[in-house]
């Protein structure tokens, strides 16, 4: 070994001790905080959200804001589950972007309920068998994930976060070129976000969509002369090679999650707020109804409808804005849309993710 080799190597290992050594404090104050939790929640969106802005703010390089974010995210993930560990459910199985979303979100340190349905992950939450269910609830390119919205209508479910997951495709084979491939496996919205990629690429391939990325990599893990189009992450957990990075039409795809619990999460200083609402069957009643907003200057992040279902009504709002339920301005808006609307239903207010 050089001596300069040397000396940069001893350097580390004394900021690693440093390190340890502050980790190890940091964890056990973290422990300290736990122990003053009676309610029993540990996870606090609010508070995580506060730390990480904070320091990216702070971050001089030379590591990007997205390493400082994943390495801070990593600490917390295991700081809380010294104070108690907590299960979260997501649409399984372990290699797809739920389960990519959840990890982001919550780091490795959790206990991971797989599910095989949307419904399950409410259903569990609901019944207090998992804390939190994340669920997609709209695509960049596709749009909303109507079940989820479904969902939310009839569930008694909080929203407490949401994660913004860029999505990227890949075509995943053990084969060593596309002219071997004869069939392409992947979840229907999946085939649709490559849809232009298949087109010009593969044309006259079998398409054939199965329930999820990560099964489709399974499949075509052992199924000769076929392929997945799934994550990096399959690709991994199933052993495959990468064949065509990045096929996505859209390089900005992404996914938006919600993370649903039993609680409230309080302001932490940049927030949204969902809503479901339903306009009384008269003209201008649509209008009106959100006007409050535009008044009170809350801006709209947000708009989507979707039939009620219930016979009521025949359309049901779901809308997001800008600031948490207790704002004054968030909390007379809602006043007053209440006093218009037929029916209102606060879905929860929660940290606005950045897009890192
Ligand atoms: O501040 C708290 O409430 C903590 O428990 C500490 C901590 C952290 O590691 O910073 C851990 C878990 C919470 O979700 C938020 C933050």
């Amino acid at each position: 070994m050089t001596d300069e080799l040397k000396k940069l190597r001893d350097a580390i290992d004394k900021i690693d001790n440093e390190l340890l050594d502050l980790i190890s404090k940091r964890a056990s104050l973290a422990s300290n905080i736990g122990s003053l939790k009676t309610d029993g929640v540990i996870y606090r969106p609010e508070r995580e959200a506060q730390v990480l802005r904070r320091l990216v703010e702070q971050n001089q390089g030379p590591l990007s804001n997205e390493s400082i974010e994943s390495i801070y995210k990593s600490i917390m993930s295991n700081c809380r589950a010294l104070e108690k560990q907590i299960s979260v459910a997501f649409l399984g199985p372990l290699g797809t972007f739920s389960e990519e979303a959840s990890m982001k979100q919550f780091g490795e340190s959790i206990v991971s309920m797989q599910t095989s349905s949307i419904d399950e992950v409410f259903h569990l939450v609901e019944s207090h068998k998992a804390h939190y269910g994340v669920v997609p609830v709209e695509n960049s390119t596709e749009g909303a994930i109507n079940r989820t919205l479904d969902l939310l209508l009839t569930s008694n479910t909080l929203i407490c976060a949401e994660i913004i997951l860029p999505v990227h495709h890949n075509l995943i084979s053990n084969e060593k070129n596309l002219s071997s491939i004869k069939k392409i496996y992947s979840h229907a919205q999946s085939l649709s976000q490559c849809h232009q990629w298949l087109l010009n690429h593969a044309p006259g391939i079998e398409l054939q969509s199965v329930s999820s990325n990560a099964e489709a990599t399974k499949i075509a893990s052992k199924e000769k002369g076929t392929a997945a189009i799934a994550s990096i992450r399959a690709a991994g957990l199933f052993n495959t090679p990468v064949l065509n990075e990045n096929i996505e039409d859209d390089p900005k795809n992404s996914t938006r999650f919600l993370v649903i619990s039993n609680h409230e999460v309080k302001p932490s200083g940049l927030d949204k707020t969902s809503i479901i609402v339903a306009a009384k069957n008269q003209p201008g009643a649509i209008a009106s109804m959100i006007e409050p907003f535009a008044k009170n200057k809350v801006s709209m992040t947000k708009l989507e409808s979707r039939p009620s279902k219930t016979g009521l009504w025949e359309y049901v709002f779901f809308i997001d804005v800008e600031g948490h339920m207790t704002d004054t301005k968030v909390a007379l808006s809602l006043k007053e849309i209440e006093s218009k609307a037929s029916f209102l239903k606060v879905l929860g207010s929660y940290p606005q993710s950045n897009l890192t």
